[in-house]
């Protein structure tokens, strides 16, 4: 569905994102994770058409993304998305609804039922007196109003409050469920985990690893054993009328056992704990010292 084919993007001499390239599949939610400036929107806004990478290039349903044909099929949400602060979350919606050229009895219909979904009150206050997370929704119902294919959203839930912002990932879930194909950025790695089916992580512009959660717990992530004994072993604690020792490979599990066995006692429980998406991106950041990110430009 997204095709990207070693995109980059240069500002003078300075590499915003090297040459990158991943694909993402029909109804796939596929997240770019990084910290800041590492370049997710600049490949964000490559894919959406709407910044022209230095080289490559990217496609969306085998359509080139600075096509006019290739935005009809695509909603972005910008990571701050200004509003005309003297507009209705209505005008506004049938402003962009005729950028379209969507049939109005049709737009009419998609705003209220998204705006439904999206549970906005005060639809006739103005987008200057609206909440942050109130015209972050009036936005997410602007990138729906032409009911596109694809979705790229740059950080949907960022600087919203903790209800709004699991409203906004509850709501992009439900979009991908409904057969969206969405690529989204974010800082909150917890979302990212909770609905992205693979990932990127990007660093320094370029992309430093990449696949599903699974995948990239094994590459960089540990499994933690918690052993729980009915004695005390080195290294354990108490825990529920039980002792816990947490060690990091299935030898240590079975030296625990043995000590266990030695005190008089037994393992009566196993259980295993993965890196969380966190974990396995500090761990990929520590691994990484980059190359420069500067290039001699050409002499013209
Ligand atoms: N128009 C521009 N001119 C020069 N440099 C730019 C421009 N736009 C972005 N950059 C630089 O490119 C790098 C990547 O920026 P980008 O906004 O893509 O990062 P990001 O990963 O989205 O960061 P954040 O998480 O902070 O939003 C940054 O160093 C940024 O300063």
């Amino acid at each position: 569905m997204i095709d990207a084919r070693d995109i980059r993007k240069e500002y003078g001499g300075f590499v915003a994102v090297q040459g990158s390239s991943f694909s993402v599949d029909r109804g796939e939610v596929f997240g770019i994770i990084g910290p800041n400036g590492a370049g997710k929107t600049t490949t964000l806004k490559m894919l959406a058409g709407l910044l022209e990478p230095t080289s490559g290039s990217a496609e969306i349903a085998g359509l080139d993304t600075e096509t006019a044909e290739m935005r009809q099929q695509l909603g972005f949400l910008p990571e701050e998305s200004p509003l005309y602060e003297e507009m209705t979350p209505i005008s506004y919606l049938q402003f962009f609804a005729d950028l379209y050229d969507v049939n109005p009895d049709v737009a009419e219909e998609r705003m209220h039922d998204t705006l439904d979904e999206l549970e906005l009150e005060h639809r006739d206050r103005k987008l200057g007196d609206m909440s942050k997370g109130m015209k972050r929704k009036v936005a997410i119902a602007r990138s729906l109003i032409n009911d596109p294919d694809v979705l790229i959203y740059d950080e949907p839930a960022s600087g919203l409050d903790p209800l709004t912002t699991n409203y906004v990932i509850e709501f992009t879930e439900q979009l991908a469920k409904e057969g969206k194909t969405i690529v989204f950025s974010a800082h909150n790695l917890f979302h990212v985990e909770s609905i992205c089916d693979r990932v990127v992580i990007m660093n320094e512009g370029e992309i430093v690893a990449r696949g599903d959660l699974d995948e990239l717990q094994a590459e960089y992530g540990h499994t933690r054993y918690h052993v729980y004994t009915t004695v005390d072993v080195p290294g354990g604690v108490q825990e529920n009328g039980s002792y816990k020792r947490v060690v990091e490979s299935m030898d240590a599990v079975e030296a625990t056992r043995e000590q266990a066995e030695e005190n008089g006692g037994a393992v009566v429980d196993i259980r295993t704990e993965e890196s969380s998406l966190e974990e396995v991106f500090l761990n990929v950041a520590e691994a990484g010292t980059r190359g420069t990110r500067y290039v001699e430009e050409d002499a013209e």
